[in-house]
């Protein structure tokens, strides 16, 4: 077997691009399907093409590549002769590319984009691919590579149903929401107008992960998209959004969520942009009126999380607590899947979503997020706080139910940058001023955050390895409450602090969710969460 070579190669980029249909294939395929594939190598360099190249043996890689390419360690070889799936032998998440050896050379057919990667490296690749920057609002790509589309062709195929002053048509694997507007799962057609075009961007960008698009029909000037962010929690974090326009040029203006000047980009027929998701925390943008202006369509793909995806492996009567270990990653896992949507990317959803924990659940979930993973949006933070703080006041003051307010402070107020320590702070300052309430006889009922009610029991604090002594010392100033961090627990990785006495009940609480679906099942039908959102949106 000769050196494994880079995914880089030409030939390997040859097969990724133009055999696309058959690397999504290898995931079905059993090993020996695979073999008896016919495929076509072309060198790029020498421009000289093998049909029907030997295939020497199928493989899998599992291990990592390093920076430049190369990877380290061998190839496997499978049995050709057997009829299992390429990747049944391989657990979900372990890092796997399929290797096809042509004469005597490897071709690395599944790279990141399409086999089970880390976020990062998807995030890294189509982001490098796209060249979008983070903090830019928009990448256009160059040329006019769906040209070749017509407007007309598609409209007339496409059943849409009016939203606002445009009319729109859903197709994705899962559900997709945004403001008042659910559009349920649709499969994204294999076959028509619209599919050729959905297949070409996956010729064009075979980097690129979607499993949604929406269509919009601009039907004339009037037709338009108020300003607006594509955050939704249904869609993947670290994403992207790559919308193709067809038909008449609109302009998509794009305007700094803090202030700033309104960035205008012109549009045209054929013409594609790619947004990245973590954009759309600091940037808005929307289709203005354009009086004169015919019939425009555009084609808005995107990564579309699926819902609750590991809610059938949790068991109904819900695990006890001390059965959780990180390798059965069962409940701290989807736990994690959860509540990681809520990263301090997403600061107004997550300040909702802890209120709608709190209001859901009767249960407060922590969760320690990799500080790696995640940037400070400081500002952001600071306001959304203050926000709360102010809504807080506001409803001491309207409340007239006579409900008792329990104050949730807010920390820097002297108006000095919040760090993330402090956004812990704050929440283990929540959760013991709503247990110190509750242990002086006030009637949980009461407790409330804007017409959230506050009725929190118990803590359940998940950590992992990024998590320090901070934790523990702050979970230690909750009265009566324990906390073990990973060293000192025999379990390592997935860490509870409890009420003392209290696990059993956590658990029979937590196990009801699982079994309504309710953990977390109200972050995005609760109007309050939305309130909050639309306060930061009128800013
Ligand atoms: O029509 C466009 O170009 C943009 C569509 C859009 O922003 C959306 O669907 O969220
Ligand atoms: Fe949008």
């Amino acid at each position: 077997m000769s050196e494994s070579t880079c995914f880089k190669c030409n030939m390997c980029a040859f097969l990724v691009q133009e055999n696309e249909k058959l690397r999504d294939q290898l995931f079905e395929l059993s090993i020996s399907s695979v073999l008896r594939h016919e495929f076509t190598l072309l060198d790029k360099e020498t421009q000289t093409s093998t049909p029907n190249p030997t295939v020497e043996h199928v493989g899998v890689n599992t291990s990592n590549f390093d920076d430049s390419g190369e990877n380290q360690n061998l190839v496997q070889k499978l049995d050709a002769s057997s009829n299992t799936s390429l990747y049944d032998n391989y657990q979900e998440n372990t890092n796997i590319q399929t290797v096809i050896s042509f004469d005597n050379h490897d071709t690395i057919v599944s790279k990141s984009n399409f086999v089970h990667s880390t976020e990062s490296e998807t995030q890294t690749n189509c982001s490098q691919m796209f060249n979008q920057p983070y903090d830019k609002p928009y990448t256009l790509i160059a040329g006019e590579p769906f040209s070749e589309f017509n407007v007309n062709k598609l409209t007339e195929a496409t059943k849409f149903t009016a939203i606002g002053q445009r009319l729109v048509k859903y197709y994705g694997e899962f559900s997709y929401s945004y403001g008042n507007n659910k559009h349920p799962p649709c499969p994204i057609p294999v076959e028509g107008y619209l599919a050729e075009i959905v297949e070409k961007v996956r010729q064009e960008y075979p980097f690129y992960q979607f499993n949604s698009v929406l269509v919009t029909k601009y039907a004339d000037g009037h037709s338009h998209l108020p300003m607006h962010s594509d955050d939704e929690l249904d869609i993947a974090d670290n994403s992207h959004i790559l919308t193709v326009s067809l038909g008449a040029s609109r302009t998509v203006n794009f305007q700094r969520k803090m202030g700033g000047d309104t960035v205008s980009l012109p549009i045209k027929h054929g013409q594609v942009f790619v947004m990245s998701a973590e954009s759309q925390n600091d940037y808005r943008h929307g289709i203005p009126r354009d009086f004169g202006k015919k019939l425009r369509v555009s084609l808005t793909f995107r990564n579309i999380n699926p819902p609750s995806k590991n809610i059938d492996s949790i068991t109904k009567d819900g695990p006890a607590i001390d059965q959780l270990s990180p390798s059965q990653a069962s409940v701290a896992e989807f736990l994690d899947s959860l509540v990681l949507g809520y990263s301090y990317e997403k600061p107004m959803r997550r300040a909702a979503a802890m209120l709608a924990y709190f209001a859901t659940c009767q249960t407060l979930l922590i969760l320690l997020v990799k500080t790696e993973t995640v940037r400070e949006k400081q500002t952001t933070f600071l306001q959304t706080y203050a926000r709360m703080a102010a809504a807080n006041t506001g409803a001491a003051k309207k409340e007239s139910t006579g409900a008792k307010l329990v104050e949730l402070r807010v920390f820097k107020e002297d108006k000095s940058p919040v760090t993330r320590m402090d956004q812990w702070k704050i929440q283990f300052n929540m959760s013991k001023c709503i247990l110190t309430a509750t242990r002086q006889g006030v009637d949980p009922a009461t407790l409330r955050h804007r017409g959230t009610m506050l009725t929190t029991h118990h803590v359940v604090v998940f950590t992992n390895d990024q998590s320090t002594g901070f934790y523990k010392t702050e979970i230690g100033k909750i009265d009566g409450l324990q906390a073990f961090l990973p060293e000192e627990w025999p379990r390592a990785n997935s860490i509870y602090c409890t009420l003392p006495g209290a696990a059993e009940c956590i658990t029979t609480e937590i196990g009801a969710h699982f079994a309504a679906s309710t953990l977390g099942g109200q972050k995005k039908s609760d109007p309050s969460i939305d309130a909050l959102d639309q306060g930061a949106m009128k800013e």
